[in-house]
């Protein structure tokens, strides 16, 4: 067996609203290994957020144990949690998150600015290879605002590898994108999970996006109901390669 990246153990998250107990999630169980790509299904109010939250180390359970790379995060103090969560896992989300005033270079930099035994001569020299892996080698000058959407995800995509995480974690992330955007940016997720063996896990509501993946959990009133393997994992790069022409050169 790999080294488990996550592993769950009958998480409970339970929100109080006055006299209201709502049981987000009611006991969920699940290990992840190094290189799996995962994603996480489940509709509205499932429990996906709440899970993710606990994940990225966002949030806490209230009860049962999360050990992310070993690690068990409920002995964590905030700062060591925060910690573990810059060192450990690179996310990216529906919205970019990038910094609008900000050089595509600089974003990439700024999760190792945390780090000050870095030198700004690494910082850079890292921050080029993470955009040579998504393909924005010619784009490291231009602002956030002057790229377009998948190009966007693609410098969020390199600001979460420039720490060399144990995991991405993606929620949403090809939520605005157009389908071809989507595919370019499920094909760069593939590559970087089957080639650098990267870990991924990856929100979404969206079956197509879903079949990219080797495994998909499924959610439904803060409980798996299904967990399965991928047995017909679509080429994301196969795909694109299919779209009609107009589609692929708009
Ligand atoms: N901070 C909170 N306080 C109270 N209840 C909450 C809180 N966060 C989530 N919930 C409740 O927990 C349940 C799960 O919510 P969650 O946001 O995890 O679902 P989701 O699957 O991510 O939904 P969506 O796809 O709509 O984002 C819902 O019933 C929600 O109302």
């Amino acid at each position: 067996m790999g080294n488990k990246i996550l592993d769950i153990k009958n998480l409970k998250r339970v929100f109080k609203m006055g006299s209201e107990i709502v049981h987000a999630l009611k006991g969920i169980s699940f290990i992840v290994e190094e290189g799996e790509f995962v994603t996480i299904m489940g509709s509205s109010g499932s429990g996906k957020t709440t899970l993710l939250n606990i994940i990225g180390c966002l949030d806490k359970p209230t009860d049962g144990d999360y050990l992310l790379d070993g690690v068990n995060v409920k002995l964590l103090s905030r700062n060591e949690l925060a910690g573990l969560r810059n060192n450990k896992i690179g996310f990216v989300f529906q919205s970019y998150n990038l910094l609008a005033r900000t050089s595509a270079l600089e974003n990439v930099e700024l999760p190792l600015m945390y780090n000050s035994k870095i030198s700004s001569k690494v910082r850079e020299e890292k921050a080029k290879q993470a955009l040579h892996a998504v393909r924005l080698d010619d784009r490291i000058d231009h602002l956030p605002s002057q790229l377009s959407g998948g190009q966007q995800q693609r410098l969020a995509i390199a600001r979460a590898l420039v720490n060399e995480p144990v995991m991405i974690l993606a929620d949403e992330a090809t939520g605005n994108l157009d389908t071809k955007t989507s595919y370019e940016i499920m094909s760069l997720l593939q590559e970087l999970n089957q080639q650098q063996k990267k870990t991924i896990v990856f929100v979404t509501h969206e079956p197509d996006i879903a079949s990219f993946s080797s495994r998909t959990i499924t959610l439904k009133d803060g409980k798996v109901i299904k967990d399965t393997k991928n047995e017909n994992v679509r080429s994301a790069k196969e795909e694109l390669a299919a779209l009609p022409v107009s589609d692929y050169n708009s």
